[in-house]
């Protein structure tokens, strides 16, 4: 029979060994060594070596190779940051250990500005992120996203139209192309032009939103202490900022959302959107708590999910075309092959189209659109190949380190789809697929990328089908390749450049006016 002191005999060696092992644990992780880095000074920590001179995603390859590593180590001041630039480390620690490596790191800012709360990508690793990811998956999974085909093949149809009257103006045609199939399909409007009042509602978001996403952009977000001051405080500008961006945010998700409410009310002609679905299905989302501002957030983050990513990947198609012409009439000769020459290609001829494939592959592979993917926070101590790394610590996915790695992808600068086709000119398998690490790892995986793979092989097929993209030529006609240049922002977006944009053929034309007409 139990008494007091049998109790306190069982329990007391438990109460004096849990907190001896959890110490004895936590010092023999704490005395394993970092993953190797450069050397941290008081204070400053590795910054003097963190990369400024060149972009990014380059300098934390070169400085990984220097340290002989794919798991560098940096010491920053108020965080500590882990760099993964294999997809073996990638693999085990994001994608197999995703339990501990699925939350955020935030800013002060990006907190301020409310994003936290309503941003997918930003929310912190637990129910409400669960419950946002969760009813978005139910639109956008592997085989919802084809229900969006027929909203893509529309403002695809829209925007060749766009080329044909205006081909000069290419990437405000991508541009409109992108926030329209991302409001299609969130809220079933399409957009005509990029004055469209919820485009540009977006747009002026989004703008001052990256802003506030730079860390430093804004000196609270170094000393957050400085929060707690209040707005009419001397020299105070991130409150009024924050403010405003939040109530901008909230605007531009509520608009349209109301649009499609009124619409439903008054049983006008409307177009099916997650946000029709959502409204008509209230009671149902409601049992299993998902509210009002839950469908708001939801349908508002694939504008910003869309617009960035997909409009920087065709930009940076259209340059990697007017630099490699015979790139480009191969793949036309392999379309005409296929299609005959009389419709154009549809989500169904991909699988027929292999050299349409590998360019989508090597565009990926060429020009990630977030080469450094968007960071992870590791939730608590790990141990990894006998390496210690510290809960709370910045985990960032190298991307381009991957994409540009000169073992698995030789001569990785030179644009080359033949990489990814056997000698029968089908998809070799063996070589490793870029679209399986450019859109991000382990819980946090981009829920678009099968949405996103969708529209990009149509555009691609469709563009190419259609159009020629060539150089520009000089005086003396010849032809002046565009630089591959970039900018440096964490969206890789191909600075401006020229090309020429122009119809295939008569046949083509009519093609492309027979098939809108189809569509309008
Ligand atoms: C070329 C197109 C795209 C690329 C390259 C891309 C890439 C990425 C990457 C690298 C991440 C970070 C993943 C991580 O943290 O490991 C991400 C997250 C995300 N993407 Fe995409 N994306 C694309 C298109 C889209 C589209 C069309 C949507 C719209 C549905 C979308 C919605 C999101 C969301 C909501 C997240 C945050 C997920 C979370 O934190 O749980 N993306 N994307």
């Amino acid at each position: 029979m139990w008494n007091g002191s049998g109790y306190i005999s069982l329990v007391l060696p438990l109460l004096v060994a849990f907190p001896v092992w959890y110490w004895v644990r936590k010092r023999s992780k704490n005395s394993l060594p970092y993953p190797p880095g450069p050397k941290a000074y008081p204070l400053i920590g590795s910054l003097l070596d963190f990369p400024h001179k060149v972009p990014l995603w380059e300098g934390l390859t070169n400085l990984a190779k220097r340290h002989d590593t794919d798991v560098l180590h940096l010491k920053l001041p108020g965080t500590e940051m882990v760099v993964l630039s294999t997809s073996e480390a990638i693999s085990d620690l994001l994608d197999q250990r995703s339990a501990i490596y699925s939350d955020k790191p935030s800013t002060t800012m990006v907190e301020l500005i409310g994003f936290t709360e309503s941003g997918l990508p930003f929310m912190p690793y637990g129910p409400r992120w669960r419950m946002h990811r969760k009813l978005l998956n139910e639109f956008v999974s592997p085989s919802t996203s084809k229900d969006h085909d027929v909203n893509q093949v529309k403002v695809v149809s829209d925007f060749i139209i766009n080329l044909h009257r205006k081909p000069e103006s290419f990437r405000e045609h991508i541009h409109l192309l992108t926030s329209s199939l991302a409001l299609s399909i969130a809220y079933g409007i399409r957009a005509d032009s990029l004055d469209n009042e919820i485009v540009r509602a977006y747009e002026e978001m989004l703008g001052a939103a990256r802003k506030a996403l730079i860390p430093g952009s804004f000196f609270v977000d170094v000393l957050p202490i400085l929060k707690y001051l209040p707005p009419w405080f001397p020299g105070v500008r991130f409150h009024a900022f924050a403010d405003k961006v939040k109530k901008d945010l909230h605007a531009a998700m509520t608009r349209p959302l109301e649009h499609v409410a009124e619409r439903l009310k008054v049983g006008g002609d409307i177009d099916p959107s997650i946000m029709s679905t959502c409204l008509e299905n209230l009671e149902d989302l409601g049992k299993k708590g998902v509210d009002m501002e839950v469908i708001r957030n939801t349908a508002g983050i694939i504008y910003g999910g869309t617009s960035g990513t997909t409009k920087t990947l065709l930009s940076s198609f259209f340059l990697a075309m007017a630099r490699s012409t015979d790139i480009m009439r191969t793949a036309q000769c392999q379309l005409d092959s296929v299609l005959d020459g009389g419709r154009l290609p549809d989500h169904s001829d991909i699988d027929d189209l292999p050299y349409i494939v590998a360019i989508v592959k090597e565009t990926f592979r060429w020009a990630p659109p977030l080469p450094i993917g968007t960071f992870h926070r590791l939730m608590e101590d790990d141990v990894y190949r006998g390496m210690f790394i510290p809960g709370g610590a910045t985990m960032v996915e190298n991307i381009w380190a991957i994409c540009y790695d000169e073992v698995t992808y030789p001569e990785p600068h030179t644009y080359n789809p033949a990489r990814f086709l056997d000698e029968n000119g089908r998809i070799d398998p063996s070589v490793k697929d870029p679209e399986a690490r450019v859109f991000g790892s382990g819980r946090r995986i981009c829920p678009g990328r099968h949405l996103a793979l969708r529209m990009v092989y149509l555009t691609v097929a469709r563009i190419l089908a259609t159009f020629d993209i060539l150089p520009p030529v000089d005086k003396e006609g010849c032809p002046r390749i565009p630089e591959a240049r970039f900018n440096q922002t964490l969206v890789r977006d191909p600075t401006p450049f020229e090309c020429v944009v122009k119809p295939r053929s008569e046949k083509a034309i009519k093609l492309i006016y027979d098939t809108v007409s189809i569509h309008r």
